[in-house]
């Protein structure tokens, strides 16, 4: 091949003119050879660069959300997260919340988890559909007394009021229409009491308990606080959004006391009739049954994810109940994650929100905690 390139040029040069030396003919197909070399690595070059950047680039707009995803929600302080300081108008690539789900493996999987200081939780996966853990120990006895008393000393409300059976004839006298006793008995509005306008009777109750809401901000009780931060550790969600959560419910079923199958939030309460009264009276027919044991936290998913890392379609395998109790007195305390299936109008609350705390003296926390506040715009997780 050189031979030949040599013979060429030889052929082209001016026969009057003397022949080149013979060692000037390496330096010419050098000189030739090292232009179209520099070109080459110098395209080369530019294309590497080119793909350095755009690497750079994609790392960089992938790494925002999961610099979130992981914030930190071990460090035990529910205050670390401030929400977004600005909310892309319409722009969804710019997200900065971001809900993980906890991996259930398989059924039976054991992962430990780090709740409080110096001691390790275990968590059990006992269903994948829905996705349902058991974390036994999640409060200790002390801490389940102390949630009890302080519902107690707050003053429980029943959870679902019907007309009681002996004051029927007083609504017929008042000539009240289905809509009237409606919204007088729908104490807190939150449209829970279809039942009542199909004539059902007090023993068929959806629910039958009392229960009242413990605020677990700064200035509470210690246990309270701590119990919002294991759950944040626990679901690893964003402390804003865990705080931004209803408040704790505590509640209380008596002997006979229960609550039918039903979605924690949707459009409808009760998926029909039939399911709600026969999972009252055959509760133990049920997929799944966790018997309740002090201090052990269940914890599941109400919603699917979108794929994106936001709330998706609700799942319909989280139906869900409490069964009769048919000795003692049942407890427990309910912590639902509220999550706007909307996630432009979840960042622009939160940010309101802050907004408005900035505002407000760090102290106040007089506010009192309206139930109705979520029921439109926000749905549990
Ligand atoms: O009492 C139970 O075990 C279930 C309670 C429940 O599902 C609820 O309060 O939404
Ligand atoms: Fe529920």
């Amino acid at each position: 091949m050189m031979e030949t390139q040599d013979d060429v040029l030889e052929e082209q040069e001016i026969p009057t003119l003397p022949t080149l030396p013979r060692e000037r003919v390496p330096l010419q197909k050098s000189s030739v050879c090292s232009r179209s070399y520099f070109m080459v690595v110098m395209v080369f070059f530019h294309v590497y660069i080119i793909n350095v950047i755009a690497l750079l680039l994609y790392v960089h707009y992938n790494n925002g959300p999961r610099e979130l995803r992981t914030a930190n929600p071990s460090s035990g302080s529910n205050n670390r997260q401030t929400p977004p300081a600005s909310v892309p108008p319409s722009s969804e690539s710019h997200r900065s919340l971001y809900l993980p789900r906890i991996e259930g493996i398989r059924v039976g999987h054991v992962q430990k988890v780090s709740l409080v200081p110096n001691k390790v939780h275990e968590m059990r996966t006992l269903s994948l559909k829905p996705l349902l853990f058991e974390i036994p120990g999640f409060l200790t006895e002390e801490e389940c007394s102390v949630v009890v008393r302080l519902a107690q000393l707050k003053g429980l409300s029943e959870s679902q009021v019907m007309v009681p059976e002996d004051q029927e004839e007083l609504t017929e006298q008042l000539d009240l229409s289905p809509e009237e006793i409606f919204n007088l008995l729908d104490l807190n509005q939150d449209g829970q009491l279809q039942l009542q306008e199909r004539g059902v009777k007090r023993s068929q109750l959806v629910r039958n308990s009392w229960h009242t809401w413990l605020y677990q901000g700064k200035g509470t009780h210690q246990v309270l606080q701590t119990l919002r931060q294991r759950v944040t550790r626990l679901t690893r969600l964003p402390p804003s959004l865990v705080e931004l959560s209803e408040p704790l419910q505590v509640v209380r079923y008596e002997q006979g006391g229960h609550y039918h199958a039903h979605h924690d939030s949707g459009p409808s309460l009760i998926q029909n009739d039939v399911d709600l009264l026969d999972t009252r009276k055959h509760c133990d027919k049920g997929n799944l049954r966790v018997k309740p044991t002090k201090g052990t936290a269940v914890f599941w998913y109400n919603y699917l994810s979108d794929g994106k890392g936001w709330v998706g379609e609700q799942d319909e395998y989280s139906l869900h109940g409490g069964c009769v109790v048919t000795r003692g007195t049942k407890w427990i305390a309910n912590n639902w994650i509220n999550v706007d299936p909307d996630y432009q109008r979840q960042a622009r609350y939160q940010q309101l929100v802050s907004q408005q705390q900035e505002q407000q003296s760090p102290e106040d926390h007089s506010t009192e905690y309206d139930p109705n506040q979520h029921n439109d715009l926000h749905q549990d997780l």
